[in-house]
């Protein structure tokens, strides 16, 4: 390994990762006074990078972008990773850990079209494409006349596709969007209360060797507190309802005071059903207010329902 002030980001190509890992790089900057060659990047290509054409959900589920970076940490060919938090498996493999996340950026989802100002504004018919189980099921829900159809790549990929009139709208994260400096293509934010994100959305993960000290006390100032209790919730409501990668799940927690507040839900993937769970507790209690939500919503859900 190298000398101690040095440290090899693990990330994967894409531009959105690119940009999660220059971030990292620079909070690394601003805490530690580090430069850019005391954490080189390593870009590792991930079997997820190569599926362009199912939904990830069949194609094997979310490790498909961790496994080789899980790898390359394992062997020592990298000391940190950084993951989009919402692509990050509930299970991590043996000896790697999540040592944190930064502050998170902007959890809502962005719809966006050229031609409609809104999802309200689109016609019946309209043709509007996402690859998110949980996008494609609350569009249902909230638009049954719609077209929904599968739209997948990254975020440029799907841009482009929006520009040449393959849908006639689409969702994305606003923190890629951000990321990226693309929010000039953002036509309306929906508002969490109407559209609730993925657990994990605009939160990066740091992920380590378990066993890695040196590391981990190095990555330490760069985290961020509220955002790991928000994320111990959501990963913890999310591991309990994780039977099927085929389910679309929603959750979101954030800090009011130093209260948690917690809102999740599961929906069927046509839309015609969806079940709801909010829940309100201390910091110190995250991971059990998620399980909890988790649970109760388990309960209330009709026999079949995470295998429909
Ligand atoms: N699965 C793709 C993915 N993973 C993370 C983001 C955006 C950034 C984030 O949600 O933190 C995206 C694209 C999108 O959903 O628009």
């Amino acid at each position: 390994m190298a000398d101690t002030s040095t440290l090899v980001i693990g990330t994967r190509g894409s531009p959105l990762a690119l940009a999660q890992a220059h971030e990292t790089q620079e909070r690394f900057a601003k805490s530690h006074g580090w430069t850019p060659d005391q954490l080189p990047l390593a870009v590792i290509k991930t079997t997820g990078d190569a599926i362009q054409d199912r939904p990830l959900s069949e194609a094997g589920g979310k490790g498909l972008f961790t496994k080789e970076l899980d790898i390359a940490l394992l062997e020592g060919a990298i000391d940190l990773a950084v993951h989009s938090a919402k692509d990050l498996p509930t299970t991590l493999p043996e000896g790697i850990m999540i040592a944190g996340y930064l502050p998170r950026e902007d959890v809502r989802d962005a719809f966006i079209s050229r031609r409609f100002k809104g999802l309200h504004d689109l016609p019946s018919g309209a043709v509007v494409g996402s690859a998110s189980l949980r996008r494609q099921a609350e569009l249902r829900r909230l638009r049954p006349d719609l077209n929904v159809t599968l739209l997948r790549g990254n975020v440029q990929t799907r841009l482009a596709k929006l520009e040449r009139g393959e849908v006639d709208a689409t969702l994305l994260a606003m923190a890629g969007l951000r990321r990226l400096g693309l929010t000039e293509h953002v036509t309306a934010v929906l508002e969490t209360e109407d559209f609730l994100p993925a657990v994990g959305q605009g939160a990066i993960a740091i992920t380590v060797r378990a066993d890695d000290e040196r590391v981990m006390r190095a990555v330490e100032p760069i985290l961020d507190a509220p955002t790991g209790h928000a994320l111990a919730a959501e990963r913890a409501f999310l591991t309990i309802l994780d039977g099927s990668c085929r389910t679309p799940i929603a959750g979101h927690a954030h800090l009011v005071g130093d209260e948690l507040v917690f809102r999740g839900l599961v929906l069927r993937p046509d839309g015609s059903e969806r079940l709801e769970v909010s829940r309100r507790g201390a910091v110190s209690e995250a991971v059990s207010l998620g399980r909890e939500a988790g649970t109760e919503l388990r309960t209330r859900m009709p026999p079949g329902f995470l295998d429909a």
